[in-house]
């Protein structure tokens, strides 16, 4: 075993961080029905086994969960979350044998360990399937060859796998077939009746690769996804604390803002979110995310780097051979920052507010989405998978902060997405710091409008425009965007 990607010819890495085939409707005319009737296999009920599970069981399909022996004995959570809803629940040696199925849902971190227990006890030309493929990319996994290897990768955290298929919706998805083990030809099939049996071909399915999942994966959740969020959360907070204005009041605004101002950046891109600033505040919002945009590139940069090298997988797994020291410790002292330990005031803010004073908090959502998108697609990453990675997952994960904050975001992503989101908030917070020094709070935690004259220059303003309607970004999420017919409002606040 070694990192499959490095393994590739150059030319053969380029062609799988290349694929990403946006699937049409009627790729899912069939529905659910190559999986119809067969027997499947979830090992693991957190937050993406619970989640798709209960989906794929309200679009019709056969679903049990293996579960360790002692997590039964000790009736652990993922236990007692599907016996009370009511899954059949046994050992690998109860189930494993007759699944035509086995969805690894355990954490990155276990899959070998996990992969290594349940092939041998797979029957033969049974199908093994992931929502990520780290196990086979980085750490070059090698299936019996008899075996058929999927993957149905959701683009969401796993919470809001299961809210938005209750909305009638979906979340974004990759599927992907593993070259090296599709013998009897049926993967793809098969990947897209669980994909379509999750939801996810109502937002969009991109017929992929696991190493273009892999590579900007990791990317997304460490950069814009969690790791700015986080790095905004703690550096707005501090700053507004630190100007005098009420912590409750800034906590609030935090926890909630982020899921207010990137709902119009779903349903509208990145214009569609600036729009909601006045003219002023938008002109204002533009030099200052061009500024963080030039502060920050070199640090997205470093991250997708290290993460085409293997350098970022090499030096998490050391942490996991070293129980998680480093994730343990970092965790806990998210857990300490000031914002995390702050109530958040019972005071209303109303949706308009959140944009009028959080014009700070708008320009990170847009360097941060931009440059995720621009990385990833000068990696080799395509503008449908960048789209999905950045601008649309980040009000997903603006979702969960909105419940509980970091702790939340934290507790819902993979091991692998916390792990990465500290390393980008370690390296961020220092090199922001200059910059928010000279930060002001008219622009985080006071309305920008109070006060100023609202006359904007005319070419100023068009040239601004421009400059956002004609990033790659805006034409990819058009197209996509126009594909989403079902996309749904969610209720705010
Ligand atoms: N979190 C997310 O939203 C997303 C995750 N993914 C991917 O989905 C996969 C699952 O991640 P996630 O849902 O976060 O995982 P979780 O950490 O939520 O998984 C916890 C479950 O895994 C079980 N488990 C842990 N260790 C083992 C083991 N050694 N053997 C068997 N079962 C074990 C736990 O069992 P027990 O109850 O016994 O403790 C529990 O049921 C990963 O590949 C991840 O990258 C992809 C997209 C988003
Ligand atoms: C953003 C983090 C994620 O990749 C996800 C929810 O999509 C994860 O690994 O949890
Ligand atoms: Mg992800
Ligand atoms: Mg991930």
């Amino acid at each position: 075993m070694g990192n499959y990607f490095n393994t590739l010819s150059l030319r053969e890495q380029l062609n799988q961080l290349g694929e990403a085939e946006f699937m049409d409707g009627s790729e899912f005319a069939d529905g659910v029905d190559a999986l119809k009737g067969k027997k499947i296999v979830i090992v693991g009920a957190g937050a993406q086994g619970l989640n798709q599970g209960l989906n794929m069981r309200d679009s019709g399909l056969d679903i049990s969960y293996a579960l360790r022996q002692v997590a039964i004995d000790e009736k652990r959570a993922s236990y007692v979350n599907t016996t009370e809803a009511g899954f059949t629940v046994g050992t690998y040696d109860d189930l494993i044998p007759s699944a035509d199925l086995v969805i690894n849902l355990t954490p990155d971190k276990q899959h070998t360990a996990v992969v290594n227990a349940v092939m041998p006890l797979m029957k033969k030309g049974a199908t093994l399937s992931y929502s990520h493929g780290f196990n086979i990319v980085e750490e070059g996994t090698i299936v019996r060859e008899d075996l058929t290897v999927i993957m149905v990768a959701p683009k969401s955290p796993g919470s809001e796998v299961r809210q938005e298929y209750l909305r009638g919706f979906g979340v974004p998805t990759l599927v992907a077939v593993h070259p090296e083990n599709d013998p009897e030809g049926k993967g793809w099939a098969q990947a897209k009746a669980y994909a379509a049996a999750t939801g996810g071909h109502r937002a969009g399915c991109l017929k992929s690769s696991f190493v273009a999942e892999v590579k900007s994966d990791l990317m997304g959740e460490q950069t814009i996804l969690c790791g700015l969020l986080q790095t905004g959360s703690i550096l707005c907070f501090d700053k507004m604390v630190a100007e005098g204005v009420d912590a409750g009041w800034a906590a609030k605004f935090i926890q909630y803002g982020w899921e207010v101002i990137t709902e119009s950046l779903k349903h509208g891109g990145v214009s569609g979110m600036l729009d909601r600033l006045s003219n002023p505040a938008k002109v204002k919002c533009f030099e200052v995310s061009e500024e963080l945009k030039d502060i920050m590139r070199p640090l997205f940069q470093k991250h997708q780097d290290d993460i085409m090298s293997g350098e970022f997988s090499s030096t998490m797994m050391k942490d996991w051979a070293e129980d998680d020291k480093n994730l343990l410790k970092w965790r806990a002292a998210t857990g300490e920052t000031a914002f995390e330990k702050t109530a958040p005031a019972d005071i209303d803010i109303s949706e308009q507010e959140y944009y009028d004073k959080g014009l700070l908090m708008v320009a990170m959502v847009r360097a941060g989405v931009e440059l995720a998108y621009e990385t990833m697609t000068e990696a080799g990453i395509q503008g449908a998978s960048a789209y999905y990675e950045s601008l649309h997952e980040t009000p997903l994960i603006a979702n969960t902060i909105a419940r509980k904050k970091l702790f939340e975001m934290n507790r819902v992503i993979s091991d692998t997405a916390e792990y990465g989101c500290y390393l980008f908030d370690h390296a961020c917070k220092p090199l922001l710091a200059d910059f928010m020094k000279s930060v002001d709070t008219n622009i985080i935690g006071k309305d920008y409008n109070d006060g100023i004259d609202n006359g904007v220059d005319n070419v100023t303003l068009i040239q601004i425009n421009e400059v956002l309607r004609s990033h790659d970004i805006e034409y990819v999420g058009g197209e996509l965007r126009g594909a989403m017919t079902a996309m749904k409002q969610i209720a705010l606040g």
